[in-house]
């Protein structure tokens, strides 16, 4: 069955995502706050920018109308930065009056509030216009799936129904996607692997190798699922796609936004100029911030996090933050403490 479907942010991911949604034979309203890109996606039919290459199908239509943007539409598909979900939450609950089926597709934690983004999802809209809210996240590089290459990915909801719904919209012949009710898991996994990933990215600016690269993502494996279970998350879902799977991609790959800002920070760049030289959105940078301060609450430990928050927010540098990783006590590889269980 063909839907219309709204998706704000034609960013790389946002714009990949609409991509999935035309080969499925889905109309997309693809909403931007840019005018210059709005011109460029209807009438050159590319993003260039964001996606480099790849022809954009014409069941996308792109504006910069709000109102329109919603028009006739149930579904709704956010990719904004986290930074800009309460904003865009706002606009749609101005410029609709039907209960929507919310998926996001963001990776973040909001600093200050320590919010994930469904539930700055269901602060900023009214309950009567969220039929569901739907998390769409796995280890799936904007780049990759525009060239329609083998991607899994996870559709996480407290209702099946609508995890449903989004699999059999999203689901294709390069795009398969699975269920899994823990949202708390599923979002938490999406953003504190950018942490790690800047971390890993570092390592590799630094000039370490894969061993370095090795230790990160597995101890960073550790401090996701002590936090996560620490916040009632289920701990096989960061033995899924979200969670080892998501650290794997985002660690070892060029794609990556977060890896590549370490890289430039591990060579020697300074914070503030490492998100203009890539000229897109680094969320692991204010999740760091966002998650250091989480686990201090609620008595965390997560030394990887609390080195990359040194380094980003306090100055520290970064071979000193790596020696120190390495140089305290002695630990237990395995503590059930870390699953919640004592
Ligand atoms: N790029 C990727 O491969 C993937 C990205 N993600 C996540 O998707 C989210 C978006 O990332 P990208 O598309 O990579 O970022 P991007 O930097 O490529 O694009 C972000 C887009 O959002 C737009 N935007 C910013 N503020 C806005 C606002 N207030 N209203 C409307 N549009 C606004 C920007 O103009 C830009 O077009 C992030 O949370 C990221 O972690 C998740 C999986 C894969
Ligand atoms: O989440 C992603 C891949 O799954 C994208 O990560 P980056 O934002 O680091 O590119």
């Amino acid at each position: 069955m063909s839907n219309h479907i709204t998706v704000i942010g034609a960013g790389s991911w946002g714009t990949a995502l609409s991509i999935v949604l035309a080969d499925n034979g889905h109309e997309v309203m693809l909403y931007s706050h840019n005018h210059e890109q709005i011109n460029e996606i209807n009438n050159n039919r590319t993003n260039e920018k964001y996606l480099p290459g790849i022809e954009i199908p014409k069941s996308i239509q792109c504006t910069g109308d709000m109102g329109q943007a919603l028009e006739g539409t149930e579904i709704v598909l956010l990719v904004v930065p986290t930074k800009a979900i309460r904003e865009v939450c706002k606009q749609i609950s101005t410029n609709t009056n039907v209960p929507l089926t919310i998926i996001h597709a963001s990776k973040g934690i909001e600093p200050g509030s320590y919010k994930r983004i469904s539930e700055m999802i269901l602060e900023e809209i009214p309950e009567k216009l969220v039929k569901d809210v739907v998390v769409l996240s796995g280890p799936s590089h904007a780049e990759e799936v525009s060239l329609r290459q083998p991607t899994t990915i996870t559709s996480a909801s407290s209702n099946l129904q609508a995890a449903e719904l989004v699999q059999s919209l999203f689901m294709n012949a390069y795009f398969r996607v699975y269920t899994n009710p823990d949202i708390v898991g599923v979002e938490l996994g999406g953003a504190i692997k950018n942490i790690i990933a800047l971390g890993a990215g570092v390592c590799h600016g630094l000039g370490y190798g894969d061993n370095a690269k090795a230790a990160l993502i597995t101890r960073g494996l550790t401090e996701i699922t002590r936090l996560g279970c620490k916040m009632g998350a289920n701990p096989l879902t960061f033995a899924g796609l979200t969670g080892v799977g998501d650290l794997i991609v985002t660690c070892t790959s060029v794609h990556s936004r977060n890896w590549r800002a370490g890289d430039l920070i591990g060579k020697g760049y300074a914070i503030d100029e490492v998100e203009k030289e890539l000229g897109m959105v680094v969320e692991g940078i204010r999740t760091t911030e966002a998650a250091f301060h989480l686990a201090q609450s609620l008595g965390v430990e997560m030394p990887i996090t609390k080195a990359i928050y040194e380094v980003l927010f306090q100055g520290k540098e970064v071979n000193r933050a790596v020696h120190e990783l390495m140089d305290r006590g002695g630990k237990d590889e395995i503590s059930i403490k870390d699953l919640g269980l004592s």
